[in-house]
Order: C-alpha cells, then structure tokens, then sequence
C-alpha cells in the first residue's frame, strides 16, 4: 500500500501544488488521480518515486518511508509511464525494454527473452522487437513504455497520462488491454489523467484534485458518479451522470422473450416476415436486423448482408444495465437483444423491463438495500 500523509508540496517560487494529501493506495489496486489542469497530479505522482520531494509530510509504501532509501535504490521497486513512453531513440524497442534487468544484472540474452515475452502480453507483435521507437506509431511506443516500466517486475507502477497522446480508438485498446494485464499481475498502481471517464473505467478508486492541491473527493466510481461531494466534482465528473452509473449497475437476470430468427442463405417467406425480424449466423450470433414488408425486403428476397441494419448494441446477460438500456435504445425494432457469454442470443428484452429492474435497484439503493 502507497500512503500519502499530509503531504505538501510548495515550489521555490511559493506555489503550492500539493496541500496537506492524505491518502491510501491500496496494494493491488488501480488508483487514479484526476482533476484539471495544474491541481498537482503530477507533482503528488513524482514524490512518490521521489522525483520530486515534498516540503512536509510523508509517503510510505509498505510501511517504508520513502526517503529512507536512495532514489536509484527505490525506483527499482516501482515501474514508470509517462506520455509520450520516453523511450531511448537509439536503442531498439526489444532493447528498450531490456535495458533496466540489464542493468540490474540479468545476462542479456535472458533480459532479452523476457523483454521478448512482455512485448507480447502488451499486444506488440514479434516483428517491432527490432525496430527503432521513430518507426512505431504513437500507439505502439506506449505499449512499450509499458513493456519497459514492467520489465523489472516492480510492485508499484506510476502512471503518468500514459494513454493521453494517441487517438480515442487506439487508446481505448490500450485501456482495455492494460485492464487485462492489471489482472494478471495485480500491480499497486497510481495513474494521473485528466479525463474523468478514463479515471472512470480504470480506476478502483478515484482522487479528485482540485486546484491549489486539495483532495476534493476519494470514492470508487460508481459512488463518485452517485454522490459527489460538492458543486465542484459534480461539474467535473460533467454530465449524464446518472446515465454512466447504470454502467456499474447489474440488475437481477435480464427478463427476456424468445426472439424469431432467420439465417443467411434463407429467403423471406410468401407470407412475409415480422416488420422487422432479427438475422442470426450458423452459431445464433445476432448479426442485425431485417425490415420486411412494404418498405423493406419483399417475399422470396434472399436474406444476405446488404440488407442489414447493424445500428444495435447487444446486452448481455448479467452485464450491466447501461448496456441493457442501450441495447433497447439503439434496436430499431424496440426490443434489446440479450446475448449469453458466448455472443449466443438469448432472447430479446422490452424497454419497459429494463426501466423496471432501473427503478427497483433505485428504491433499493434509496431504502439501503443491495447496490446491484
Ligand atoms: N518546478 C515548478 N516550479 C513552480 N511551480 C511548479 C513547478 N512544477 C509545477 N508547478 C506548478 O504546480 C502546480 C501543479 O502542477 P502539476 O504539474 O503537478 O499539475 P497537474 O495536475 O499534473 O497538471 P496537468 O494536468 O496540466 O499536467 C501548477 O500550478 C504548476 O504550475
């Protein structure tokens, strides 16, 4: 566990970026610093790898105060990231990885083996091992940057806007997969964003800074979208607030209907079909929807691609209720189509119902009943 107790941090020329932080990063857990610009994220991050010292207060981790060993001596403990990787030009991305167990005494060829080996649980293929950090996209060198601050096998790992620079689709990947990996190792790790719903879909808990260095708020996500504390942190963590939190929200098993289904292959029978009828492939993945009747496909029409409205999301059972509610909203037919874990239809689900099990998890939450 990384505390924070009562640190402060005031630069040479009188600004206070840190002011009197107090707080627990729990062993194995994802903890996010979020707040705008200039409320001290970065600074309380650096003080931990001692980067940066604070004025007065301490940090600990395990029990160890920080300053109670050299720098260079406590960095090999703890794995860093920042935002644009800060990889070493001239050296190779496998060697970029090697270098610190290199540095550390491991034989090279080992180091090597092991750099190897995490560059693909990052997601990089084989063949980058080889090239220079210019020849990769910005993607790719935050993979290795995470490659790298992994190599050592540090307990701790400080985060500093690893994913901000590369495009929403990429760094979406990038989250997903470094969520996948936190799950495997169970690193004690601090993050630093600004972007409220990144903190949201990575963090176990969430700091909430505010300028001037103060710790507005210290929840998990789901109780920061449900109570923020103050007029400040409800405008940070912006709006449709209520919306995101279904997203934490598992309601009883979704009451589902079965749905009739057609193939491709299969041609719309003389009689027609439901107005709109869902396609589902050889496994009974759903694949889209079909409109029949006057404006759509007439009978004797083969049921193939082209034709397809792909528009809906799909739900699955036992996944969260955002997903339920938008699996209705998106359906061009109105009826949210439920998978099982497989991506296998289970049936499809009435908007009404999935407002229901909405409105019985609030009046659960209202009388203290379970969360969901
Ligand atoms: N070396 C320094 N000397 C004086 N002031 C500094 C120094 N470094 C940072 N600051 C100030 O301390 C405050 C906190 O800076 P910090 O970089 O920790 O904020 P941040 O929350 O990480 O910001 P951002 O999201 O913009 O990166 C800011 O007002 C900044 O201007």
């Amino acid at each position: 566990m990384i505390r924070f107790d009562h640190v402060t941090k005031r630069y040479p020329d009188g600004t206070v970026a840190v002011d009197g932080l107090t707080l627990e990063a729990p062993t194995g857990r994802i903890t996010v610093f979020v707040g705008p610009s200039g409320c001290g994220k970065t600074t309380s991050l650096r003080m931990v790898n001692r980067m940066i010292e604070p004025t007065s207060g301490t940090i600990t981790i395990d029990d160890r105060d920080v300053t109670s060993l050299p720098p260079h001596e406590l960095r090999r403990t703890i794995g860093y990231v920042i935002q644009h990787a800060g990889l070493f030009p001239h050296r190779t991305v496998i060697d970029n990885v090697a270098t610190v167990p290199f540095l550390l005494g491991t034989d090279k060829k080992q180091a090597r083996a092991r750099a190897a080996e995490l560059l693909e649980r990052v997601g990089l293929p084989a063949h980058f091992a080889r090239r220079y950090p210019a020849q990769l996209s910005g993607g790719q060198q935050q993979r290795v940057g995470v490659a790298r601050a992994l190599a050592a096998d540090p307990p701790v790992m400080l985060m500093d806007e690893p994913f901000s620079a590369v495009d929403p689709v990429v760094r979406e990947q990038l989250q997903d997969q470094f969520l996948q990996l936190q799950e495997e190792l169970g690193k004690t790790i601090v993050f630093v964003t600004h972007d409220i719903d990144e903190a949201i879909k990575l963090g176990d808990q969430i700091a909430v800074m505010a300028v001037g260095g103060h710790l507005a708020q210290l929840s998990s996500p789901a109780d920061l979208l449900a109570r923020p504390i103050d007029a400040f942190v409800a405008g940070f963590v912006g709006r449709d607030r209520g919306y995101r939190a279904l997203g934490f929200a598992r309601g009883a098993a979704l009451p589902t209907t079965p749905e009739p289904t057609v193939r491709f292959g299969e041609r719309v029978p003389p009689g027609g079909l439901e107005e709109w009828t869902l396609v589902v492939d050889d496994t009974d993945q759903p694949q889209g929807w079909l409109r029949s009747g006057p404006s759509g496909s007439p009978p004797g029409s083969p049921i193939d691609d082209a034709a397809l409205f792909r528009g809906g999301t799909l739900a699955t059972q036992g996944g969260s209720l955002r997903a339920a509610l938008d699996a209705c909203l998106s359906s061009p037919s109105g009826r949210g189509v439920v998978v099982d874990g497989d991506g296998r239809l289970e049936g499809t689900v009435h908007l009404d119902a999935v407002t229901d099990l909405i409105a019985s998890r609030e009046r659960a939450e209202v009388t203290g009943g379970a969360d969901g």
